[in-house]
């Protein structure tokens, strides 16, 4: 398993770090536009094998060294600032970012399941699907599934309950329109019901990347995890279930846009969407989110400039 990082900041540099612990590939690659910082992160970690079960090759370069992968994962951005207050805000800058180096990454690593967290995930994902004229299937963004995360350890904090039990997705997209899925969420085979405590625990997991993001400056050991989540399942061949953003066609009588749905998850990317009955509050909260989203793609990500 070939698996590159582009982008080795404060995200890409922790994806690596969880990569190494956790033994996830054979060969691994970290490319950076300042390749002395990607050069020092492979010397750090292949320092950092010693203390591993599971030996791999690290190695650093520049996007165009970046080849033949079977995963590539893209966390290169512009600079966030700690006063960021809409993933919109990096909007343009990264979706020229993406415009320069996402045909070259396409066309070096033609077999590889592409997985895109810079943000804003979902319009970049869907410019990815497009630039890169991969299958849909092939292009992932992280999108909700670290909402869904904090929304299960929120719960779990207040059913005591340990999250691994606990089933609740959050959908749509990955910033201030997304919406929990209440008519599906479980504990147990208990439902986790539609009321006030619960809905202030889905408030503050909107809020909870800006939170983190206002008290360090930037969010990285949770994506990073998520991202490993994805990784393995993909590495793996696991067919894990996971809300995670992807272009459709169609998805429950939305057409043609680019969030998180719940999806299987394999060794070819996304192997199938599901789906699940959503209730009167859940639907109009899709339309709602299929909108803005479509909105915001058609803002940025005009495909002839
Ligand atoms: N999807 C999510 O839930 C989620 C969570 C956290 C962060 N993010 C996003 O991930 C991205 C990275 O965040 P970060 O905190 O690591 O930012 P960062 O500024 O620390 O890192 C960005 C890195 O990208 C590199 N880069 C820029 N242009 C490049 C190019 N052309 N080629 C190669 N590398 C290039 C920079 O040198 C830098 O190392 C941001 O867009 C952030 O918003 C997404």
């Amino acid at each position: 398993m070939k698996l590159a990082i582009i982008g080795m900041g404060k995200v890409g540099a922790t994806i690596a770090f969880n990569i190494v612990m956790k033994g996830l590939c054979d060969q691994l690659m970290l490319a950076n536009r300042n390749i002395e910082k990607a050069e020092g992160d492979a010397m750090d970690l292949q320092h950092s094998l010693a203390f591993c079960q599971h030996s791999m090759q690290i190695t650093s370069g520049a996007i165009v060294d970046v080849e033949d992968s079977d995963i590539v994962v893209i966390s290169a951005s512009v600079p966030t600032s700690k006063k960021l207050s809409s993933r919109m805000a990096l909007g343009a800058a990264n979706v020229a970012l993406f415009k320069e180096i996402i045909p070259g990454i396409a066309s070096n690593n033609p077999d590889a399941v592409l997985l895109v967290v810079s943000n804003p995930v979902d319009a970049l994902t869907y410019l990815t699907t497009k630039l890169s004229g991969f299958p849909t299937s092939k292009v992932i963004g992280l999108g909700t599934l670290i909402d869904s995360a904090r929304f299960r350890v929120m719960l779990s904090e207040s059913e005591k309950i340990h999250p691994d039990d606990l089933r609740a997705y959050v959908l749509g997209e990955h910033g201030s329109n997304q919406f929990p899925v209440f008519s599906q969420a479980v504990v147990g085979s208990e439902s986790i019901n539609d009321n006030l405590l619960h809905r202030e625990l889905f408030n503050k997991v909107k809020e909870a990347g800006f939170t983190v993001y206002h008290h360090k400056g930037y969010t990285n050991f949770a994506i990073a995890n998520a991202a490993c989540e994805v990784i393995r399942t993909v590495a793996y061949d696991e067919h894990r279930t996971m809300p995670l953003c992807t272009y459709f066609d169609e998805w429950q009588g939305v057409m043609d846009n680019c969030f998180s749905i719940p999806v299987v998850v394999g060794r070819k990317g996304i192997i199938r969407h599901l789906h699940p009955t959503l209730n009167a509050i859940e639907r109009y909260d899709l339309q709602s989110n299929a909108l803005r989203i479509k909105d915001n793609i058609s803002q940025l990500c005009d495909m002839d400039s």
